[in-house]
C-alpha cells in the first residue's frame, strides 16, 4: 500500500530533511511540496541536494494544498503550524515538527512562547520511557492522526535521562544539561548571530538562565517518568561551529540507591531492543559525526563517583533523529508500518 504525503515547509532545513528521507521510503508517494515566500519556485533551485524532487514546483502552504493527502508533515514556524493544523481534516495524519502541540501545560506554553496554546498532541519520541513502569511512548502513537515531533534538544536530553529517572537512580531536582548544537537547529531565516563570521571558529552559549523554551519540554517528559516527584532541570544550549548535530551532556546527582554499574546496565537493558538508540561499549564516547544524517542516537553512561553524579552523553543529528527522522518513525507507527521503514541508513563519516 502506498500513502500520499504532503510536506509543508519544504524549502526549510527540517522540511528538506523530511523529503530527503522520504525519497527512500518504499510506501510513500510525495504529493504537494509546499512553502510560503518561495511558492512558485522550483524546489531544486532552493534545495539542490534533493534531486528526486528537483523539478517540483512549490505551492503555498494552505489548507487546500495540503488536505487530500493521507499524511501531512508540517515543518513551519511555531504558530503558523498550529493555525494550519487546526483546519486540516481529522482523518489526515498530521505530523508537526514545530513546538505548537508539544506541551501539556498552557501556562508553560504562554510563559515560554508568549502566545495562545494550540493544544496537546501525542509526543513523537517512540523509544522514550514515559512512566515509572517502563512503558514506551510508541504504544501511545499507534493509530494516532496527530503527532507532535519533539524539539531537537529534548530528544537527546530525554533519551539520556528518562531511564535514570525511571530507575530512581538520580535526584530529579538536581539535573543539569548542557548541549551543543549545529547551526541548522536555528533554521534558514537570517539571524545576525548565525552569520558565517560569527559562527566559524566560535562557540557560544545562549538561552542561559532557565529561559530556553526546551526547558519545560524536557521537564514535562521527565515528569511523566518521575511518578509524582518534582523535576527541575537546568538547561543551557550552546552553538557549535558545525552545520548539524547535537552533543548533549546531562548530569544528575546520584541517589545512591543503585550501584553505578547497575545504573549503566539498566540503560543497556532499556535500549537493547531499540533499533535507533545505542548505548556504546564502555569507554567509547558518542560523537555527532557518527550519527550524521542517520536516525540513530548514541549514548554513554558513566558514574562520576567522586562527585556523586551520573553523566550521560548523547549524540544525534538535530535534523534527522532530532526532527525529520523522528517524524517519519512516528508516521510509520501511526500508519501501522514497521517502525524502521525508510530509516535504515547508516551515518556518514568522516
Ligand atoms: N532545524 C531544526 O533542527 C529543527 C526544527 N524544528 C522545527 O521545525 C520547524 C521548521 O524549522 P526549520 O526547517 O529549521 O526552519 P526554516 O526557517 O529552515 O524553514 C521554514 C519553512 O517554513 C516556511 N514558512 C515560513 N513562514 C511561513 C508561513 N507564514 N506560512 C507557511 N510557511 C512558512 C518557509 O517557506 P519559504 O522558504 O517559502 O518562506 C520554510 O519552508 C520549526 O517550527 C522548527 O522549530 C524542530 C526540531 C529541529
Ligand atoms: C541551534 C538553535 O538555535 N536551535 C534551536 C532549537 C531547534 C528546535 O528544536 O526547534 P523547535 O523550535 O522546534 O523546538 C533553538 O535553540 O532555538
Amino acid at each position: 500500500m502506498t500513502f500520499s504525503v504532503a510536506v509543508s515547509g519544504a524549502t526549510g532545513y527540517a522540511g528538506g530533511e523530511v523529503l530527503r528521507l522520504l525519497a527512500h521510503h518504499p510506501q510513500v508517494q510525495i504529493g504537494a511540496v509546499a512553502a510560503h515566500s518561495n511558492a512558485g519556485q522550483r524546489l531544486g533551485d532552493l534545495q539542490p541536494h534533493l534531486h528526486a524532487f528537483a523539478d517540483r514546483v512549490l505551492v503555498d502552504s494552505t489548507v487546500e494544498s495540503l488536505a487530500g493527502h493521507d499524511v501531512v508533515f508540517l515543518a513551519l514556524p511555531h504558530g503558523r503550524s498550529g493555525e494550519i493544523a487546526a483546519q486540516l481534516p481529522e482523518g489526515t495524519i498530521v505530523i508537526d515538527a514545530a513546538a505548537d502541540h508539544r506541551l501539556e501545560s498552557a501556562e508553560a506554553w504562554e510563559q515560554f512562547y508568549g502566545s495562545a496554546h494550540a493544544g496537546t498532541w501525542p509526543y513523537g519520541l517512540p523509544e522514550m520511557i514515559v512512566d515509572p513502569h517502563g512503558t514506551r511512548q510508541r504504544s501511545r502513537l499507534e493509530g494516532q492522526s496527530r503527532i507532535a515531533v519533539p524539539g531537537c534538544y529534548p530528544t537527546g536530553s530525554q533519551l539520556a535521562l528518562a531511564p535514570a529517572v525511571a530507575a530512581g537512580a538520580v535526584e530529579t531536582t538536581d539535573i543539569v544539561i548542557v548541549a551543543a548544537s549545529g547551526t541548522s537547529g536555528a533554521g534558514k531565516a537570517l539571524k545576525p548571530h548565525l552569520l558565517g563570521a560569527e559562527v566559524m571558529g566560535n562557540m557560544s552559549a545562549y538561552g542561559v538562565g532557565g529561559v530556553h523554551r526546551h526547558t519545560p519540554e524536557i521537564e514535562q517528559g521527565l515528569g511523566w517518568v518521575a511518578g509524582g516527584r518534582e523535576v527541575t532541570v537546568s538547561f543551557t544550549p550552546t552553538l557549535a561551529p558545525m552545520p548539524r548535530g547535537i552533543l548533549t551532556t546531562a548530569t544528575a546527582k546520584l541517589t545512591g540507591t543503585m550501584a553505578a554499574t547497575a545504573v549503566r546496565d539498566f540503560y543497556v537493558d532499556t535500549y537493547a531492543q531499540e533499533p535507533f538508540v545505542h548505548v556504546l561499549p564502555e569507554g567509547q564516547m558518542p560523537t555527532t559525526q557518527a550519527v550524521l544524517g542517520s536516525n540513530h542516537v548514541q549514548l554513554q553512561v558513566v558514574a562520576d563517583e567522586r562527585a556523586g553524579r551520573l553523566i550521560v552523553v548523547a549524540a544525534l543529528d538535530n535534523l534527522t533523529k532530532g526532527t525529520a527522522g523522528g517524524a517519519i518513525q512516528s508516521m510509520n507507527i501511526a500508519l501501522g508500518l514497521p517502525e524502521q521503514t525508510g530509516l535504515t541508513q547508516q551515518g556518514v563519516a568522516p
